[in-house]
């Protein structure tokens, strides 16, 4: 049988292509100072979320919307950071910029490789592929191609599918929402959860979007944002629809306590997502660490405390929203996710402030 070339890196790790042993002293850093103690914390889903703001800058018919996977976001951060789409991706800009200026990787590169890496934080997903070789950005991303929670399902769905992907690939990313909250929608409130389990890849997001909505964390009124079914947690007026409207309701709720199969998709259409605007990736999966497995606690979904399957608004026409049990105890109100201290970087995110992006586009 054949035997496949292998490399041995500088850093003594063994792997398929020796290109990829640039990622084992980023991943080094990462790892030990970038996130430091941050188990799928706030650096962790920061991280995700302007991987996703930076991909989804390109488009298939119309050239101006960039390059995609390019970098664009930090790099011509004086742009795109004033777009209300990217309200808070300075907190990404400030974690990551330090790093990116001592690695010799693209910009690109840095912010996909950073955010796979954030998924191995977080227990229940599924081992993340990642490819290498993206190309920096010549131009800025124009406004307007990061959707917005205020945004109708069919807006939203034709940006995707103009950036190439799917009603079901849109769909499969939201899981991302499953790891993640808000810190700017409610203008009082930062660190509100998606779901009861913010720092765990599970089913719950999917649930408790379709509870019934019952009230706000704070304030109402908010553009965007709708009532949730639980104390404490917020809910996008995005994925409230997408929950609802028949052109995704069945695709959200096939997720619903089918842990391999929002894994599965998600790792896929994430994949698809990473290299959008880019070709002649090398693969260098091996270089990434394995993600902690679900507890065993976390591998049913379940209705919250004092919520039962009588709250749930049925949306999907074909099946039956599962049935799950309820969590026991009184209903309590979900603690906000405490906030990364990310003072490292000189970004502020008022519109008027400095930005280290030039450092990063014409002295390196
Ligand atoms: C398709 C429509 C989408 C809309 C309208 C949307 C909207 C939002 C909004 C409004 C926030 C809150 C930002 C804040 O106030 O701090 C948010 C957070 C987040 N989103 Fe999305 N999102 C979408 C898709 C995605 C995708 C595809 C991903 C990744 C694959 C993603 C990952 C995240 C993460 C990780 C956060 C939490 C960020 C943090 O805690 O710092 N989102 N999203
Ligand atoms: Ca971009
Ligand atoms: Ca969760």
């Amino acid at each position: 049988a054949a035997v496949e070339p292998r490399a041995t890196c500088a850093t003594g790790q063994t792997v398929k292509n020796a290109a990829c042993c640039a990622l084992f002293p980023v991943l080094q850093d990462i790892q030990n100072d970038m996130f430091a103690g941050d188990t799928c914390g706030d650096a962790a889903h920061a991280a995700l979320r302007v991987a996703f703001h930076d991909a989804i800058g390109f488009s298939k018919t119309q050239s101006s919307f960039g390059t995609g996977a390019d970098g664009s976001i930090f790099l011509f951060a004086e742009q795109e950071l004033t777009y209300g789409a990217n309200l808070g991706i300075a907190d990404a800009f400030n974690l990551e910029v330090p790093f990116i200026k001592k690695h010799n990787i693209s910009v690109a590169d840095f912010i996909q490789f950073a955010a796979t890496i954030s998924l191995t934080k977080c227990p229940g997903v599924l081992q993340p592929p990642f490819m290498m070789g993206r190309v920096d950005a010549k131009a800025a991303a124009p406004d307007g191609t990061v959707p917005e929670p205020f945004q109708t399902v069919d807006t939203i769905l034709a940006r995707m599918a103009d950036a190439g992907l799917t009603a079901a690939d849109t769909v499969a990313l939201l899981a991302s929402h499953s790891i993640a909250g808000a810190d700017d929608v409610d203008p009082d409130l930062s660190g509100l959860p998606f779901d009861s389990t913010p720092s765990v890849f599970d089913t719950q997001f999917f649930v408790e979007t379709q509870l019934r909505g019952t009230g706000f964390p704070g304030s109402s009124g908010n553009q965007g944002e709708v009532a949730s079914g639980i104390a404490g947690e917020i809910r996008l007026q995005s994925d409230h629809l997408l929950a609802r409207d028949t052109a995704t309701a069945c695709l959200w709720q096939a997720n619903v306590n089918n842990q391999a199969h929002m894994a599965q998709t998600f790792q896929a259409a994430f994949a698809k997502m990473q290299n959008l605007g880019q070709k002649n990736l090398v693969d260098c999966s091996d270089v990434i660490p394995a993600p902690p497995s679900l507890p065993a606690s976390a591998a049913t979904a379940f209705f919250p405390a004092g919520l039962s399957h009588a709250d749930i608004e049925q949306a999907c026409a074909t099946t039956a929203f599962p049935n799950l049990s309820t969590a026991p105890g009184a209903a309590v109100s979900l603690p906000q996710i405490v906030q990364a201290p990310l003072t490292q970087g000189d970004c502020d995110d008022d519109g008027e402030g400095k930005f280290s992006n030039f450092f990063l586009r014409f002295a390196n």
